[in-house]
């Protein structure tokens, strides 16, 4: 997972300080952070006017940085700042820039803008004329990059602070932070490009990077490559959309346990009425199940609760749903299981926990002793062990019903495949993903299945 770490403000903090006790002066890593941001800057912008807008921090210190090696290649840059600087590396920064600096009260509009205002070190929202003025700049050029973060968001949490204009390029600087991953921070940004600078880190949180998959073996048959059992509900059409989703997401058997016979495709995924508590819990009696999906459409009445229970007496590897969320008790949830909760059922299962999304999600892995799946535009996985994957940028076509028990259907697929729910989550988010890339606009649950071949294709 090398480079994609994503780390909160003080564990970049102590990243930071690792390198400098390691023997590097600081100067010399903001020297670092600001030619690889100047480099990046000067790709995307082709020599035009610039205008960069430094703080008082050490991403003013970067922006000092970054306007000084950019005018030695002949770009017409003009620095803008909020006061003086207050750190010792950008006090430095700003000496070695022999250019003029302009208030950033008065400053002129440029074609691109460079945010190095505030980074890591926000503590606050900016205050109403800078975030007005750096909004009104922004409306005036072609071009916007942020350096390490767009200034106004918060670092770990990926909130908002302050009004915040939208950004054709971030620069990470050292290693991702939340705020590049998560809702509604990670919107304001076209792209997020990271900058090595030489920081080791801590990847247990990380970014979710394209899965590596294997296509079946030479000794592979269907039972080998897992059998996924999906119990159905009071609403059919969910439970046939997870099935379908299980099958061509990897499993070599889907069976599908109705309450009523129903004839709906495809052949391949065996349907059987088990509608009664006996029939169902001998339909379950059997160790052949390699993942167990309980919740799609399973409604929440008694009857639904009861299906529940013989599902988790199965002893089987579960994964955990919608209406299954609904139902149960966080202190129930079997250990080892897999919940993909949307932000109302997380609520209703883990109530209203403090911190980030991967904060939340962490603390809810760890109670239930289980992967959780915390899902949206940004969707975490966490592991009880502390691991945790974020993913962004899915397409927002994804809002339509059905596409949770696609996705649901794809971790009980990948569970059976690989018989590890972490990795199975993050295998499953990051090919509903894909899935609705390949998918393009307007699609509906039914099309995203059909894309998901392709997405594993592509991973091969
Ligand atoms: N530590 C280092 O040597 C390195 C840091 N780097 C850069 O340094 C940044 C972090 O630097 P800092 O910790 O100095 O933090 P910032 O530069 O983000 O800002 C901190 C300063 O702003 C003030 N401040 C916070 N919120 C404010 C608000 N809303 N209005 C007015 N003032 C406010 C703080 O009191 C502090 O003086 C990173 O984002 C990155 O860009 C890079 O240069 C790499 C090396
Ligand atoms: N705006 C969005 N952008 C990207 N992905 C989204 C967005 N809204 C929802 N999703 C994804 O779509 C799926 C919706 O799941 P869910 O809310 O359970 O829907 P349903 O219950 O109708 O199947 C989840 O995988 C979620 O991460
Ligand atoms: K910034």
């Amino acid at each position: 997972m090398a480079g994609s770490a994503i780390l909160t403000a003080d564990a970049m903090r102590a990243a930071e300080q690792a390198v400098f006790d390691a023997g590097v002066e600081p100067y010399a890593l903001m020297e670092r952070a600001g030619t690889a941001a100047a480099e990046l800057i000067w790709r995307a912008s082709c020599g035009r006017d610039m205008l960069v807008l430094c703080g008082p921090g050490n991403n003013g210190g970067d922006g000092y940085v970054v306007a000084r090696l950019l005018a030695a290649r002949g770009v017409p840059v003009r620095v803008a700042a909020m006061g003086e600087s207050r750190t010792e590396s950008g006090i430095q920064a700003r000496s070695l820039w022999t250019g003029s600096v302009e208030a950033l009260a008065d400053a002129r509009p440029a074609s691109v803008l460079v945010d190095a205002l505030f980074g890591t070190g926000l503590a606050r929202g900016l205050d109403d004329d800078v975030a007005g003025r750096l909004c009104a700049l922004a409306e005036r050029a072609t071009h916007i990059h942020a350096i390490d973060l767009p200034s106004g968001v918060a670092t770990d949490s990926g909130a908002l602070l302050s009004p915040v204009p939208d950004y054709d390029l971030c620069i990470a600087l050292g290693a991702w932070k939340p705020a590049h991953w998560l809702q509604p921070a990670a919107g304001t940004v076209r792209q997020a490009v990271l900058a090595d600078i030489g920081i080791a880190c801590d990847d247990r949180v990380h970014a979710l990077m394209p899965p590596r998959l294997k296509a079946p073996g030479a000794d592979a048959h269907k039972y080998r490559r897992g059998l996924v059992a999906v119990v159905g509900g009071a609403m059919a059409g969910a439970g046939r959309l997870a099935s379908r989703a299980a099958a061509v997401g990897g499993a070599g058997y889907v069976r599908r346990l109705a309450m009523e016979a129903d004839h709906a495709g495809p052949d391949a995924i065996v349907a059987s009425v088990a509608a009664t508590p006996d029939r169902l819990a001998g339909a379950l009696d059997d160790r052949r199940i390699a993942a167990l999906l309980v919740g799609p459409g399973l409604g929440r009445d008694d009857a639904a609760r009861a299906r529940m229970g013989i599902a988790l007496a199965a002893r089987r590897p579960l994964v955990l749903d919608a209406d299954a969320l609904m139902l149960l008790d966080a202190d129930a949830v079997p250990p080892g299981s897999v919940l993909t909760p949307h932000d109302g059922e997380f609520a209703a299962l883990f109530g209203d926990l403090p911190g980030s999304k991967i904060d939340r999600a962490l603390a809810a892995a760890r109670r239930c002793g289980s992967v959780v799946v915390a899902k949206g535009a940004d969707s975490v996985i966490a592991a009880p062990d502390g691991r945790a994957a974020v993913a962004r940028g899915a397409s927002h076509w994804l809002s339509t019903a059905g596409t949770g028990d696609v996705l649901a259907g794809l971790v009980a697929g990948r569970l059976a495949v690989t018989g590890d729910p972490f990795r199975a989550a993050c295998e499953a988010v990051w090919l509903h993903g894909e899935a609705a890339r390949l998918a393009g606009a307007a699609f509906i649950a039914d099309g995203l299945i059909g894309c998901i071949a392709p997405a594993i294709a592509g991973r091969l």
